[in-house]
């Protein structure tokens, strides 16, 4: 049955980030395929704009992206911001007629969670646009429903995540981390990262939350050269497999003076740690000089979650 709703806004803007996994430990498959995690994921300002704007009654869904690889996301009903769109509508009872407009900052399909973070947007921003007042653990419900990095997208900041990494707890950091990022056109795909690492590493059946003890109270005390020193992917060997030229991206920042250089997820985006942002430019510079990655970009972490930026 559909709500009445007052009068839906004409727009709405959300700014969710892209992630790095600062520790990424993968267990042994369950039943239903996923793997348990103990990840700790960081929220960076390589962010994705989402806007949502009220078309006429009857016009439905539809939705356009610009920006960074826009050409290599899905605009129909399989992107995962209309399908956000689609749960929001369903739990209010309201007939979804908007435009999706996504600018892409985050690269696609580079384990940095860009569509993920379209769908946080595309949930703040669907409740926002309807006044739903969806409390908080309803729509991290819906984001988990999305897939497993979806509810980070919601939280930001620095999280632990354990389950399929979609149960979250904030953690304690002091200080902004600088980091910068090698990415690669051809994206890697999350499910063939996971098969390979069941089939050339394994993952154990038990999974200790204590192995990221060190990595937490680094990031509690500010310390960047002791996160770098902790920076932990169990996927790493699994995408490396799958694209051996990550390895010499990963040397190039190591002999850059990287505190730490990992694939950030399941790959293909390497992730380096610098010292102050002079350094993560230096990083990118020696990338580009070397030849090894298609783009490089720089950032900080952590920033917010999905956010309203402006609703008119
Ligand atoms: C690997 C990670 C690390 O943060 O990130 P990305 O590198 O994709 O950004 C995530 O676990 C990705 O999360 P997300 O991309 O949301 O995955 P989902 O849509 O839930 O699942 C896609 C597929 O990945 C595999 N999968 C995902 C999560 C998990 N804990 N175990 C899995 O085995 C399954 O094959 C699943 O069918
Ligand atoms: N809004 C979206 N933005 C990007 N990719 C999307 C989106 N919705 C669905 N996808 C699909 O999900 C795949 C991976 O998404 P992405 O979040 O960019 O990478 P990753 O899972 O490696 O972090 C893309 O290749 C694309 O086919």
């Amino acid at each position: 049955m559909s709500r009445l709703v007052p009068v839906p806004r004409p727009s709405v803007r959300v700014r969710a980030p892209g992630k790095v996994n600062l520790a990424l430990c993968v267990g042994a498959p369950r039943e239903d395929g996923y793997h348990p995690l103990v990840t700790i994921f960081q929220a960076v300002s390589l962010v994705e704009d989402l806007e949502l704007t009220t078309t006429p009654e009857g016009s439905g869904i539809s939705l356009a992206v610009s920006g960074l690889h826009a050409e290599a996301v899905p605009t129909d009903a399989t992107n995962l911001a209309w399908r956000a769109v689609e749960l929001v509508a369903a739990r209010l009872g309201v007939e979804p007629d908007v435009r999706i407009d996504i600018v892409k900052g985050v690269p696609v399909g580079g384990g940095m969670a860009g569509g993920s973070a379209d769908a946080a947007a595309a949930l703040v921003a669907a409740d926002h646009l309807w006044d739903g007042g969806l409390p908080r653990d309803e729509l991290h419900g819906l984001a988990a429903e999305l897939g497993s990095d979806v509810p980070f997208g919601l939280l930001g900041h620095t999280a632990v995540g354990t389950g399929r990494g979609h149960l979250l707890t904030p953690a304690m950091t002091r200080g902004d981390l600088h980091w910068a990022f090698a990415t690669r056109t051809r994206g890697l795909s999350t499910p063939a990262v996971f098969r390979a690492f069941d089939e050339h590493v394994g993952g154990p059946d038990e999974l200790a939350p204590d192995d990221v003890a060190p990595l937490m109270a680094a990031l509690r005390r500010g310390d960047a050269v002791a996160v770098g020193a902790a920076l932990r992917n169990d996927l790493q060997a699994a995408s490396l497999a799958l694209a051996p030229e990550l390895a010499e991206t990963i040397e190039v920042a190591e002999g850059a003076g990287s505190l730490g250089a990992i694939v950030s997820g399941s790959g293909p985006t390497v992730a380096a740690l610098a010292r102050s942002r002079q350094h993560a430019l230096a990083i990118c510079a020696a990338w580009t000089a070397a030849g090894v990655a298609d783009d490089v970009h720089t950032a900080t972490g952590p920033v917010a979650g999905a956010r309203v930026v402006t609703a008119v």
